[in-house]
């Protein structure tokens, strides 16, 4: 059954600064649920323009783009945060963390942010989600006690807290030694396939990114027909 959980629609963004230049050019492209897809091409295609865009914090494209079904064109920058707050999880190449609180703290912390559910009904999904990465014995740690890899996996943990319809990651393994890019491959892989999470991944590892289900080939501000990766 077709499931589409994001729609780009001709998605256009042009920089005036100094001259117009047009940096996305008509993008369109689709992802179903449970996808686990990713974004490559060479530095200066557009990707992180993309992304930006995807994740509802630039506003200023032409095109449409919709989300779990609703369209997020025209929207308050209220209720663009609350789809980032509820609906989108985010994984950078750094991790964000904050020190001065534990593991689970941080992890929590999106989750007392959008304060649906009682703080001990986050604390208790937060410890699943460590669970699910293999670091709930990390749990009451400051992130600064970890390596690098695990740090990594916190941040994932964080960003599925408010059990989002879609991840999406810039570089997130960017940062990692090809262990830890293995062990976060194999945890969006199993987030894909066992519990459905939908997955946008920008990246310039291609041998990370030809393990995904569909890579996505950025050119000069547009996606490349599929089947004709460079
Ligand atoms: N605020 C801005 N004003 C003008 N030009 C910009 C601005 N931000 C980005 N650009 C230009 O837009 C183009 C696309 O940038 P973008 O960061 O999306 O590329 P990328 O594919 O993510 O590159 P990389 O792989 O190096 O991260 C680049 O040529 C960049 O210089």
């Amino acid at each position: 059954m077709n499931d589409t959980l994001l729609q780009a629609t001709a998605i256009s963004k042009y920089f005036h600064d100094p001259q117009t230049i047009q940096i996305l050019k008509e993008v369109s492209f689709s992802l179903e649920r449970g996808e686990f897809a990713s974004i490559i091409g060479k530095s200066g295609c557009g990707k992180s323009t993309l992304l930006y865009i995807l994740s509802t914090m630039d506003t200023d494209y032409e095109g449409g783009l919709k989300i779990d079904g609703r369209e997020m064109k025209g929207r308050s920058e209220q209720e663009l945060a609350n789809v980032r707050n509820e609906k989108i999880g985010f994984v950078f190449q750094f991790h964000y963390l904050l020190n001065e609180f534990s593991v689970l703290r941080n992890v929590m912390l999106p989750g007392l942010k959008l304060g649906k559910i009682s703080a001990q009904e986050v604390e208790h999904r937060a410890m699943e989600k460590l669970k699910i990465l293999g670091i709930a014995d990390e749990a009451l740690k400051n992130p600064n006690q970890l390596s690098g890899g695990q740090k990594q996996r916190v941040a994932i943990a964080r960003a599925l807290i408010n059990n989002p319809v879609i991840i999406m990651g810039d570089e997130p393994t960017g940062n990692l030694d090809k262990k830890n890019t293995e062990i976060v491959f194999d945890i969006f892989k199993e987030l894909a396939e066992s519990y459905h999470q939908t997955l946008l991944v920008v990246t310039h590892d291609n041998a990370f990114a030809e393990r995904t289900h569909r890579i996505i080939t950025m050119e000069d501000g547009m996606i490349l027909p599929p089947g004709r990766p460079k």
